[in-house]
């Protein structure tokens, strides 16, 4: 079984990769370097493992891996078993999902969590499901809510100590964005903490949930009834930190997009909130858009990292800033562009963590003759500066490795109303790009200065994660195929290899029987072909599939 000692240490120990993010801080970083600068160039594929079926479409997964097995889940809600050092398979789950399905973004899954005997992971009509490791068979299974009115489950769990953290997806639904924390061996509930202001929370005394305290407080940061069906949700899950023994979790943009008919701040939308994980209280909250228009979800991990004897956060927001936060208080040290055109705002005040608005919202539609409010030109686009896809963190170099992406879009705003289990907007788009050669973008940030130390570009958007080295060595995926290896000092490419489809999964490297391997899935997927506009226009020629490559270098060379 796997132990919470097992998963806290996740970063330090080579031999295995037990966790999203490689670690709970999510900085995936690893110590290993046997592979390294001076011989990735040798790096060759040592299996590919198909994930079979008619069913492609994006592969987000972040394969975890312990004693020999690999845990990796697919589009669709499927999860796999495949033995680490052959490719041979050990048992496929497929989930019945129902028809009617409401996932925003594709059908997409991030990863799973292991947690004693059991390999757990969330599906498209918002259901949690835990498997047995050694046999695939279902151990619990518990609903986290109706997928008819737009719930759903993308993320990898969060583990902290005994219990699951997960957020949901369905912000575009208007949904009751929250993070709630269960029994891993169980599947029990523990506490719910909704995110946006208002809402009641809950605890778990004896056989009870009781009430646990309102958010914040009880809508006054949004008009009327409107925070009811707000949004804000949590749907790429979070990171604990052992040191501040917090938990961070990055808030959606608040519903409907139309921000004309929700005046105010709309706490906790688009934020950093930080929970105490034994009860769910928030410690502290930090919002980054605050009467989002745009549609900039603030799910970006902040991921814990320390510096200059201070204990920090960053985040790449979809709003094109890099935020540095105490994570002890919340209090921002720096908020610096890491994208090349950002029209919303002129900048981020230092003093109170603001932004200056640059008059760019989308017009009031009911200030207008007919339907549509008049339309503006914004940078970056709603798909972001920075969209799901992970960042990491270097501490060798001191350095960010964010996967970044340059385009606009026309925005305009409509009138709308709420309906359970439908799209709650008020709004239309159309996505542009910016430049002719590249929209996508890998950006070496210094988290002291904000400085972009170096950058490679990228002909499509990038929608892989990245992952870091003490070899220097920094790896992603490209949704024209190709896996790649850059000096982590200067960005230099040292090694690409081809996998077949789009790459828009995330990396990880660990050791086994004196071989250090590197994985990632392989399919192309997730939002852009869907939601870019001319963006998607320009990837169409590019090709779905599925499967897992693993790579090594030769046994002379290690
Ligand atoms: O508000 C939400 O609940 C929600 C969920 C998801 C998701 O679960 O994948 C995405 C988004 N929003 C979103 O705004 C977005 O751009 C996005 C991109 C992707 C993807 O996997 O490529 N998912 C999501």
């Amino acid at each position: 079984g796997v132990s919470w000692d097992e998963i806290n240490n996740d970063q330090q120990s080579t031999g295995d990769v037990l966790h999203n993010g490689m670690g709970t801080q999510t900085q995936r970083y690893s110590p290993l370097d046997k592979i390294n600068a001076d011989n990735v160039e040798h790096l060759y594929p040592a299996w590919s493992f198909s994930f079979g079926g008619e069913k492609q479409r994006g592969q987000e997964s972040q394969p975890l891996v312990k004693d020999g097995v690999m845990y990796v889940t697919g589009s669709y809600s499927r999860a796999w078993a495949i033995d680490s050092e052959t490719g041979e398979e050990i048992w496929q789950y497929e989930h019945r999902l129902p028809e009617g399905i409401l996932p925003c973004c594709d059908v997409v899954n991030r990863g799973g969590a292991l947690h004693g005997d059991l390999f757990i992971f969330g599906t498209l009509d918002a259901k949690l499901v835990a498997l047995d490791q050694e046999s695939g068979d279902v151990v619990w299974q518990e609903t986290i809510d109706n997928f008819k009115d737009g719930y759903s489950y993308t993320a990898a769990p969060l583990v902290v100590g005994d219990m699951i953290l997960t957020g949901v997806s369905g912000g575009e639904f208007g949904v009751i964005g929250r993070v709630e924390a269960r029994d891993a061996q169980s599947g029990k509930m523990q506490w719910v903490r909704p995110v946006v202001e208002g809402h009641m929370g809950k605890i778990r005394k004896g056989d009870k949930m009781v009430d646990n305290g309102i958010t914040g407080e009880r809508g006054k940061s949004w008009p009327g009834d409107m925070w009811k069906h707000g949004g804000a949700a949590p749907w790429l899950g979070g990171t604990y930190d052992d040191e501040t023994g917090l938990a961070y979790f990055g808030t959606g943009n608040p519903a409907p997009w139309n921000s004309h008919l929700r005046p105010g701040d709309n706490l906790y939308s688009t934020s950093i909130v930080a929970l105490n994980p034994k009860t769910g209280k928030i410690d502290w909250a930090f919002q980054k858009t605050p009467n989002d228009a745009w549609d900039y979800d603030g799910v970006n991990m902040c991921v814990p990292f320390n510096m200059d004897s201070g204990k920090y956060c960053a985040s790449a927001d979809r709003n094109g800033f890099f935020y540095v936060l105490d994570r002890t208080n919340g209090e921002m040290r720096s908020a610096s562009p890491f994208v090349s055109k950002i029209t919303w705002a002129e900048k981020i005040d230092e003093k109170t963590g603001r932004p200056v608005e640059a008059g760019n919202r989308p017009g009031d539609p009911s200030k207008t003759e007919g339907k549509k409010g008049e339309s503006v030109f914004v940078s970056p686009s709603f798909l972001g500066g920075k969209n799901w896809m992970p960042m990491s963190y270097n501490p060798k170099t001191g350095l960010f490795y964010v996967p970044a992406n340059e385009w606009g879009m026309d925005i305009w705003n409509e009138p709308i109303t709420y309906k359970a289990g439908a799209a709650f907007l008020g709004a239309g788009f159309n996505i542009q790009p910016l430049y002719e050669d590249y929209i996508g973008a890998v950006r070496a940030v210094d988290p002291k200065t904000g400085e972009i130390k170096w950058e490679v570009k990228n002909n499509a958007p990038l929608w892989s994660g990245t992952m870091t080295t003490a070899g220097n060595l920094v790896f992603f995926g490209t949704p024209e195929g190709y896996l790649k290896a850059v000096d982590a000092r200067n960005g230099k490419e040292l090694w690409k290899f081809q996998t077949g489809s789009g790459v828009v999964g995330q990396p990880i490297t660990w050791e086994q029987n004196g071989d250090q391997f590197v994985a990632v899935t392989s399919g192309w997927g997730g939002a852009v072909p869907l939601w870019g506009g001319e963006v998607a226009k320009r990837v169409k020629f590019l090709n779905q599939g599925g499967s897992v490559w693993v790579f090594k270098i030769p046994d002379e060379l290690q």
